[in-house]
């Protein structure tokens, strides 16, 4: 089944066309990286899949659907979101999206509660429930962010730049537990990232940004000198040892 289908899809914003013409298509349980240059549109894209920024009608199919009436099959992990100040709980945190649509926390029924435990397990969390999220490191932020996405059961989630402010230890075992995620529930996974090497051993395979164009493929066939010079519009050579990429200007 496709979990996300493009066609010739254009994406603008304002005046300026940030992709043109692409043309993919992603399976069920697939953990897809998306790499590009700063201001290549990683972030416009997946703004795109999520319906937030609308493009021409049929352009985006999401599990057969437009992406504003598949919205509740997605999970979303925007960009760098400052939690130190909030002066909730995990559990409140979680509740605080269990109605998808309106701000401020909820009266909890017993389902409600029983959710939020859930997707709480699911990250292997349920510590940080009565934990304060301003007591909470960086990675364990993460992981709430990542339980508040499992909310609803999607079959998508999407994460843009998750790791910016993780250091590897903790980047490894999000890692871990997005892969278990994936083969346990069959989850199609999209993540954005300036550095592919932490990922080289958990996906499937890449999509790379650049030029208003975005290639799909296994990282052996994307990420070549020939494809990111075409990408990235300048000389850019990439180098490959024992599970690492190293991508550079040729200059
Ligand atoms: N409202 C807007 N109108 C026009 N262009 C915009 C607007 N917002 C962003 N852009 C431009 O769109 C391009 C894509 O931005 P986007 O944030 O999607 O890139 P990105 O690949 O996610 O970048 P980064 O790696 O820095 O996070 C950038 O060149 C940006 O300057």
């Amino acid at each position: 089944m496709n979990v996300i289908e493009c066609q010739n899809l254009d994406v603008r914003l304002g005046s300026c066309v940030i992709l043109s013409q692409l043309n993919l298509q992603i399976k069920d349980n697939q953990f897809i990286g998306i790499f590009g240059p700063n201001g290549s549109g990683k972030t416009t894209f997946m703004k795109a899949l999520l319906g937030i920024i609308p493009c021409a009608e049929n352009k985006i199919k999401i599990l057969g659907r437009s992406p504003n009436k598949a919205r509740k099959q997605i999970g979303y992990i925007p960009q760098y979101r400052e939690m130190e100040s909030f002066q909730l709980t995990g559990k409140e945190f979680i509740a605080t999206s269990i109605r998808g649509h309106k701000w401020g926390l909820p009266f909890l029924t017993k389902q409600d509660l029983y959710h939020i435990d859930a997707v709480l397990d699911h990250v292997h969390a349920k510590e940080l429930a009565g934990v304060s999220l301003s007591e909470m490191s960086g990675g364990q932020r993460q992981r709430l962010l990542l339980a508040q996405a499992l909310l609803g059961d999607p079959k998508l989630i999407i994460m843009d730049e998750p790791f910016s402010n993780l250091d590897p230890k903790w980047v490894k075992i999000i890692l871990s537990l997005l892969k278990e995620l994936q083969e346990q529930r069959g989850l199609t996974i999209l993540l954005s990232t300036h550095d592919l090497n932490p990922l080289m051993k958990v996906m499937d395979q890449v999509i790379c940004i650049g030029n208003q164009k975005a290639i799909l493929g296994d990282v052996s066939q994307v990420m070549t000198s020939d494809v990111l010079t075409q990408l990235y519009g300048f000389p850019i050579d990439v180098v490959k040892t024992n599970q690492h990429l190293f991508v550079t200007t040729a200059c």
